[in-house]
């Protein structure tokens, strides 16, 4: 399979032609490249392999998306996975991204790529715990890739969650440890999604999430 194709394979879910798709994730590859040389934005070995490492895994949550998913957010964004993909394939729709990324190089990299392709993303160059969750709208999907173990994402996420909120997470091989560990302080209904593209791995849908009371 080419790497152009590996991306393909969710175009029926885009909300554009997917000329018009591809085009985009081509000149933010391109930019990914420029700045890879100022700030590591993603390993150099994925660097080659940027349409498969990168834009297919992200893109493997718009499947599981749903008519109401309007309001997304993005834990720990660094070089824009999974957010920026999905912006991308949804542009010109309903949904709103706001990505999260302390790292002040970084959060200019995701400014820049969303301006120049014109993306309805706004970021926050803070940590996840740093955000008044007043400030964002209510997510209805929270979405986080190589961030933190399970316990701690559940300590980020939860004053953002709301009874309809749905967090679809990237998780290596290592997810069954992780839910263990958050299970013994949180209550979350687990979904689990085989990945496509990280043999394995999963996306976890994670709902109704609420800390355990201490007794
Ligand atoms: C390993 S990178 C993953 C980047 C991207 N999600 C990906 O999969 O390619 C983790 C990113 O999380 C950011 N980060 C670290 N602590 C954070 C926090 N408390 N809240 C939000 N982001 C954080 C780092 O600056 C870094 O860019």
């Amino acid at each position: 399979m080419s790497e152009t194709a590996a991306s393909l394979k969710y175009a029926p879910h885009f909300v554009r032609p997917t000329d018009a798709v591809i085009a985009d994730l081509e000149s933010y590859a391109q930019l990914l490249r420029k700045w890879q040389a100022v700030q590591n934005l993603v390993s150099r070995e994925t660097l080659n392999q940027v349409w498969t490492r990168h834009f297919a895994d992200s893109l493997q949550i718009l499947p599981l998306l749903r008519d109401g998913d309007h309001n997304f957010m993005d834990l720990g964004s660094g070089g824009g996975f999974p957010a920026l993909p999905l912006a991308i394939a949804l542009k010109g729709g309903p949904q709103r991204f706001v990505l999260v990324e302390p790292n002040g190089r970084k959060a200019s990299f995701l400014r820049t790529v969303a301006r120049e392709l014109d993306l309805a993303v706004t970021v926050f160059a803070q940590r996840s715990d740093q955000i008044d969750s007043r400030e964002t709208p209510a997510p209805d999907v929270i979405t986080s890739r190589a961030l933190a173990a399970m316990p701690l994402l559940c300590d980020w996420m939860e004053p953002f969650f709301t009874s309809k909120t749905r967090a679809l997470l990237h998780k290596g091989r290592e997810y069954v440890e992780e839910l263990a560990d958050s299970g013994a302080h949180w209550h979350h209904d687990v979904l689990m999604v085989p990945s496509d593209t990280d043999p394995g791995g999963v996306i976890l849908e994670i709902t109704n999430l609420r800390r355990k009371s201490v007794r």
